[in-house]
């Protein structure tokens, strides 16, 4: 089953809460909140008062891909402000465990994200502890990047760790995807699509951007 994750980086944020009923509407698994601290990645974005005022208006899961320094400072409001998701980024742990554990322990989901510059294999001592794989297919830091080539051939090398250590975590990709990149990614063993500037920059409008995504989805499991 593969999950559509609207990453409402590329949303016009005056309009966001409707913006996200919309994606909801199309068929969205998830909403996909990209936070960038300025430090890991040369951007400023959004913090938990987003996940908080996201949280009342939408019953889909919030997960927070945090593009930061310091993941283990933000822990704390980003669950209490409502996340069901924690994506911390493997360059900046030197060791993940007690993340995962904290995150776990307190019920939510924890996933673990590498920049395409990270080999895949360091995944490897802990697809078991973690729910969620990300494999970055742009540079952090930006909506609206091109798909670099060289990321089909990382998804289908995690997607084999994946399937020899632990099955039932999820492969998700991230930057670049849309109706032309998505069937690659699913080809490869990608089950969760982020998608931003595809979704909210489309001119057929998020709802039905995200049914599309979500035909495609469709075709490439037949
Ligand atoms: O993590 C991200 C950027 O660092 C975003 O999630 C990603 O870029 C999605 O945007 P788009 O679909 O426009 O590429
Ligand atoms: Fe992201």
């Amino acid at each position: 089953m593969i999950s559509i994750a609207p990453s409402i980086l590329a949303a016009d944020f005056s309009k966001l809460g409707e913006l996200v009923h919309q994606v909801d509407l199309g068929g969205a698994n998830r909403i996909h909140v990209d936070v960038m601290d300025g430090h890991f990645v040369p951007n400023l974005s959004m913090g938990p008062v987003v996940v908080k005022g996201l949280r009342p208006i939408t019953k889909l899961p919030l997960e927070v891909h945090l593009m930061v320094d310091n993941p283990s400072r933000f822990v704390d409001s980003f669950l209490q402000a409502g996340a069901d998701t924690l994506i911390v980024h493997f360059e900046v742990v030197s060791d993940p465990l007690p993340l995962i554990q904290e995150i776990r322990g307190r019920g939510r989901k924890v996933g673990l994200a590498i920049n395409p510059g990270t080999s895949v294999d360091v995944l490897k001592d802990y697809i078991t502890d973690i729910d969620l794989a990300l494999c970055m297919t742009v540079w952090p830091g930006f909506g609206g990047q091109s798909f670099l080539p060289e990321s089909p051939e990382r998804i289908q090398k995690l997607r084999e760790l994946i399937e020899k250590l632990n099955p039932r975590c999820e492969l998700e990709v991230d930057g670049g995807v849309d109706l032309q990149t998505a069937p690659v990614c699913v080809r490869h063993g990608a089950d969760v699509l982020v998608a931003g500037t595809a979704i909210f920059g489309s001119p057929k409008g998020p709802k039905l951007a995200t049914e599309q995504l979500g035909r495609i989805r469709a075709e490439e499991l037949e």
